[in-house]
């Protein structure tokens, strides 16, 4: 080990390879298991990281970066910043209870962390919170680690990013208070022995203003000026760290962490503080799959060799957004396998670039560097097709003839009812896709159960009386996954689950080469349900920007250009689904908010890409086709006008928990097509009464025409069982009647 930090990657997967840590938390939650069982299990998959981590070479293994829910929620229970409402008996029952809320208890929010996939828990900050070191895991993660012969490094997540990642009135205000809790826990892991602690700052690679920034100096120099305390590197990912760079160069912590893969190397050497410290270059990505270009990748560091007193390898983000082990993938086709690299795999190439750069690159290391990677698979009748688009690809008729169009063809009611598409994924549909995947069960019998659900699924909404039908994704294991197992150029991964919330996991494809559909997708289910009913069922597709935000994309092209083959696909199955004689189509672009690049300067490229694909995707839907599309998970005031953008007839959007705050944003931003803000919050068990939905769509007809406005849940109802959705569903139609009636 040298003197510094070393070679090091910034945080590791946590949920277990086989996502040990969902199933024993799950097991705890139902009450199959103690405590003590749930412990035992934790502690062994931090055992077998840090182990593996220290086998594979690196200098430094990084601790705390375990978490039974979220490292936000985690450091909310560390300085005590946790509402009293949610205290119980027991930490761990407290833990979850602001996790998960309770009977009669909602949780903390739910948000997206940064532009991932990953989500937090927000913390609620106000003037009356009393900031103090209680809790201990750091330390006690620390110990545990030292006690298996382990020096490991904790990972806390900064005090500034947390303040700014709250919410409350005005949280910054409280950093001093904050940071005070960080001296203690300084000094006490300085206690222990620890030699190095990181603390994560990614709030830093986005834009902050000038007193955030001054929040940043101000706290990193208190840190730092600590007498008794580890060394600290400073880290923050997702992109460039831009001025925030020189602000921390500019206190004496030892260590800067930047992200080189998603954020320039210039700039850097021109930070003349630097040159004291270490500089842990982030050059392998932490957050996609791709096998590093290892000779690039040494020449990036090697370029800031002198900029730096040191510079070590690591990886450009914590790992977490990445799958195990590609080892464990024996089906994945060997072109595409050759190309591939998970956290292990990644963790070995940090290591091979820290040899190279430490000891030159003769002899040993060169066949490793030098290892040919494949280029993706092209397909030039897709090339050419997207060669000779033209504007008006991506163009319909105005929207008043469609409007006119759509309004004959469909006779819906003012007011009309309607659902997002799933409903809920019962066991007897996931089991009958384990038995799919596992052989017990032949294509014949697994189609022939997902029509039956179906069925069951049209004549219900029908008895509830919803106007557009939906019929419920049954046969979708995921809305992202789904498709990419029917288009060209994707691969799937058996068990490549990456954590999306809590106990929650994703398993992202991997979008490797250009992108075709070789045969419709959706069409025998949608046209099967709508052979059930006379009422229009909605064809429903998952649109381009979310099918990428949530696969991992090959990253040699921009992504407007893989955007627009997988728009090519969308546009065929939206014929297809016309021709089949689908009148409404729903093209759900749930992550529009979530690619929005953390920097200002960089929104109105990603909106023209991603508007442009979603137009390309759906314009070529006849004018009496109603295009709707579907958003939730994110806030989205910044991205309005790239919603209007959209140009769909109708727009369905999460709004129930904030009280349909959006309608004022689609109003002030002159929105006049359909608009379905989300009456009914299907995150939560709750049933919402006929009174609370009838009160939520009056307000709403207020603000947009009758004829324009439709009633829906915020969401699928995937996630939900039927006990709660049927009377939902009930009083939601009922509510809408109610209104209808005040209103003719
Ligand atoms: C809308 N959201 C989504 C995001 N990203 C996506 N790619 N997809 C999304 O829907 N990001 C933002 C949000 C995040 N929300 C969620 C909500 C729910 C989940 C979730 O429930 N994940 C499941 C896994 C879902 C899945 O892939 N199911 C498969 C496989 C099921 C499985 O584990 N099978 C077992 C055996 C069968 C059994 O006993 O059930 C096995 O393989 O061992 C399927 O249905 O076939 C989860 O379990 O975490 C994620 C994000
Ligand atoms: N059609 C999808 C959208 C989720 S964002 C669903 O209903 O689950
Ligand atoms: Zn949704």
């Amino acid at each position: 080990m040298t003197s510094g930090i070393g070679a090091t990657v910034l945080g590791y997967p946590r949920i277990g390879p086989r996502r040990e840590l969902k199933r024993a938390v799950e097991r705890y939650w139902v009450g199959r298991t103690d405590q003590d069982a749930l412990l035992a299990t934790a502690a062994e998959l931090r055992a077998a990281g840090w182990a593996e981590l220290r086998d594979a070479g690196l200098d430094s293994v990084p601790s705390n970066t375990f978490s039974f829910y979220d490292h936000v929620l985690d450091t909310a229970f560390l300085v005590g910043a946790v509402p009293a409402r949610y205290r119980r008996e027991s930490e761990l029952d407290s833990y979850f209870a602001a996790a998960r809320g309770t009977d009669d208890l909602p949780p903390l929010e739910l948000t997206k962390w940064f532009d991932t996939n990953y989500h937090y828990l927000v913390p609620e900050i106000d003037p009356g919170t009393e900031f103090r070191l209680a809790g201990d895991k750091p330390l006690a993660e620390y110990r545990e680690a030292r006690a298996l012969g382990i020096t490991t490094r904790p990972v806390v997540l900064g005090p500034v990013t947390f303040l700014l990642l709250a919410k409350g009135t005005n949280p910054l205000a409280r950093l001093d208070d904050l940071v005070d809790v960080y001296v203690e826990l300084l000094v006490a892991l300085a206690a222990e022995g620890a030699p190095w602690v990181q603390l994560d700052e990614p709030a830093f690679a986005a834009d902050r203003s000038e007193d955030e920034l001054a929040a940043l100096g101000r706290a990193y120099t208190r840190l730092a000026d600590l007498h008794s305390r580890p060394k600290l590197l400073v880290t923050g990912y997702y992109g460039s760290l831009g001025p925030a760079l020189e602000v921390l160069a500019g206190t004496a912590v030892e260590a800067i962490g930047v992200d080189l893969v998603a954020g320039p190397v210039d700039g850097i050497a021109s930070v003349p503080a630097l040159r004291d410290k270490t500089l842990v270059a982030g050059v392998v990505d932490g957050r996609n799959v791709w096998r590093t270009d290892l000779r690039q990748a040494l020449a990036t560091a090697a370029s800031l060799l002198g900029t730096a007193e040191e510079v070590v390898l690591s990886t450009s983000s914590t790992l977490l957004h990445v799958p195990y082990d590609l080892d464990a993938e024996t089906a994945l086709e060997p072109g595409v396998r050759g190309r591939l690299a998970f956290a292990r795999q990644k963790v070995r190439e940090v290591v091979l670039l820290g040899q190279a750069l430490r000891d030159g690159v003769d002899g040993a290391w060169a066949d490793a560097l030098d290892e040919p990677i494949a280029a993706p698979r092209r397909d030039d009748a897709i090339r050419s097709r997207l060669a000779g688009l033209g504007p008006h690809h991506r163009d319909r008729a105005p929207y008043a003839e469609r409007a006119a169009a759509q309004d004959a063809r469909l006779a819906l009611p003012a007011l009309p009812t309607t659902t997002i598409g799933s409903f809920p994924q019962t066991t007897e549909i996931r089991t009958a896709r384990a038995g799919l995947r596992s052989g017990g069960l032949s294509r014949g019998e697994y189609d022939e159960r997902m029509r039956a659900e179906i069925g069951r699924v049209i004549a219900l909404q029908e008895d509830i009386g919803l106007d557009v039908l939906v019929h419920g994704e049954p046969e979708r294991n995921d809305m992202v996954q789904y498709f990419a197992e029917h288009l060209d150029g994707f691969a799937v991964t058996d068990l490549g689950w990456v954590q999306s919330y809590g106990s929650r996991c994703v398993r992202p494809p991997i979008l490797h080469g250009d992108v075709s559909r070789p045969e419709p997708i959706t069409v025998p289910w949608s046209s099967y349900a709508q052979s059930l009913t006379d009422r229009p069922v909605k064809g429903m597709l998952t649109g381009p920007v979310t099918i990428l935000a949530w696969s991992f994309v090959r990253d040699d092209q921009p992504l407007g250009e893989t955007a627009d083959q997988v728009a090519l696909a969308l546009r065929d199955e939206i014929a297809d689904l016309e021709a089949a004689g689908i009148r409404v189509i729903q093209v759900d672009e749930p992550a529009l908010r979530e690619l929005l690049p953390l920097r200002a300067a960089e929104h109105a490229a990603y909106l023209e890409w991603s508007v442009g694909a979603f137009r390309l995707a759906t314009a070529g839907a006849a004018t009496d086709t109603q295009i709707h599309t579907h958003l939730c998970y994110s806030e989205f005031g910044e991205v309005i006008d790239a919603i209007d953008g959209l140009g769909a007839d109708v727009t369905t959007i999460e709004a129930a928990r904030s009280k349909m705050e959006v309608l004022a944003d689609l109003r002030s931003a002159g929105f006049s097509r359909g608009v379905g803000p989300g009456v009914y919050d299907i995150h939560s068990p709750r049933v919402p009464a006929t009174d609370e939905v009838a009160d939520l769509v009056a307000a709403a007809s207020r603000v947009v025409a009758g004829n324009r406005l439709w009633v829906n849940p915020d969401c699928g109802l995937k996630t939900r069982g039927y006990a709660e959705v049927e009377p939902a569903l009930r009083n939601l139609v009922a509510a809408t009647r109610r209104v209808r009636d005040s209103l003719a």
